[in-house]
């Protein structure tokens, strides 16, 4: 499988403070790596990372690769959208808030070329029906949505136009568990049948048992774990791994 991105000790710091500690892992095309860790131990740095968006005070080194070219900040504009989508914390702040969902994703569309009018509107409907977001509710502004909607209508775009590669910074944190099953197994279609690679940040580990290829288990900053997730998952070799595992009820120990 072709390598879609790698980190190659890739140091994030602020002054003399360490926010991401020379981590190294690829994600290839059609792989599923979900990073779980504690609140605060790096995991929103790490795809701000993986997508250009590392800006002052903060000082990235080390190197990010994107289908084995080492990324300058001028290169993520032309892959920001089409070939790399990416689902923020606050999906609120993707959208327009003077227009329309369904105008604002047929606007983006339309600048593909890849789809006409009538195949967008008949394409939207069906990805909305599958996150269980209401057809009306495409009509509406985006203030309108509660935090679980704008979640998934966040997810429309690349479920529309399958990205290379997607960023997902916990896009399950604001539903309940039925809609977070829609979400994931939306995720997994879209690996399924477009090969997207994604990486998924999420505090869930039950979810990140469903979804994940690979699992990267940060603390503090330090990538402590990284494998195949049925091998992390079956033998973690670090307290804290297990300890999560043990909290939500995989394991009997820690
Ligand atoms: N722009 C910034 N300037 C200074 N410090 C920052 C900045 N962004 C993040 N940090 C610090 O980096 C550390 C990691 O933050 P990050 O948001 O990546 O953690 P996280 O694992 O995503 O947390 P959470 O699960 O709570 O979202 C935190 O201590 C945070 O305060």
């Amino acid at each position: 499988m072709s390598t879609i991105l790698s980190f190659q000790d890739v140091t994030v710091t602020n002054g003399n403070r360490i926010l991401l500690d020379a981590l190294r892992f690829t994600v290839c095309k059609g792989e599923i790596l979900v990073i779980v860790g504690e609140s605060g131990s790096g995991k929103t740095t790490l795809l701000k990372a993986a997508s250009g968006m590392i800006s002052p005070p903060l000082q990235l080194l080390g190197e990010v690769c994107y289908k084995g070219h080492t990324l300058q900040s001028s290169d993520w504009q032309k892959i920001y959208g089409y070939e790399l989508s990416i689902l923020f914390q606050n999906a609120l702040s993707s959208f327009c808030p003077v227009q329309t969902i369904q105008t604002q994703l047929w606007d983006a569309v339309r600048l593909t070329g890849k789809m006409n009018h009538s195949e967008f509107t008949e394409i939207v409907k069906k990805r909305a029906v599958m996150l269980g977001l209401p057809e009306e509710s495409l009509h509406k502004y985006p203030i309108t949505f509660s935090g679980g909607m704008i979640q998934r209508a966040e997810l429309l775009f690349p479920l529309i136009m399958p990205p290379h590669l997607l960023l997902a910074d916990e896009p399950t944190s604001a539903v309940d568990s039925l809609t977070q099953q829609k979400i994931a197994d939306a995720l997994l279609r879209l690996r399924r049948y477009h090969q997207t690679a994604i990486i998924f940040v999420t505090h869930d580990i039950r979810l990140a048992r469903y979804m994940a290829d690979t699992l990267l288990v940060l603390k503090q900053g330090h990538l402590i774990e990284y494998g195949k997730a049925s091998s992390v998952i079956g033998n973690p070799q670090q307290p804290y791994t297990k300890e999560l595992l043990f909290l939500a009820g995989i394991r009997k120990d820690f």
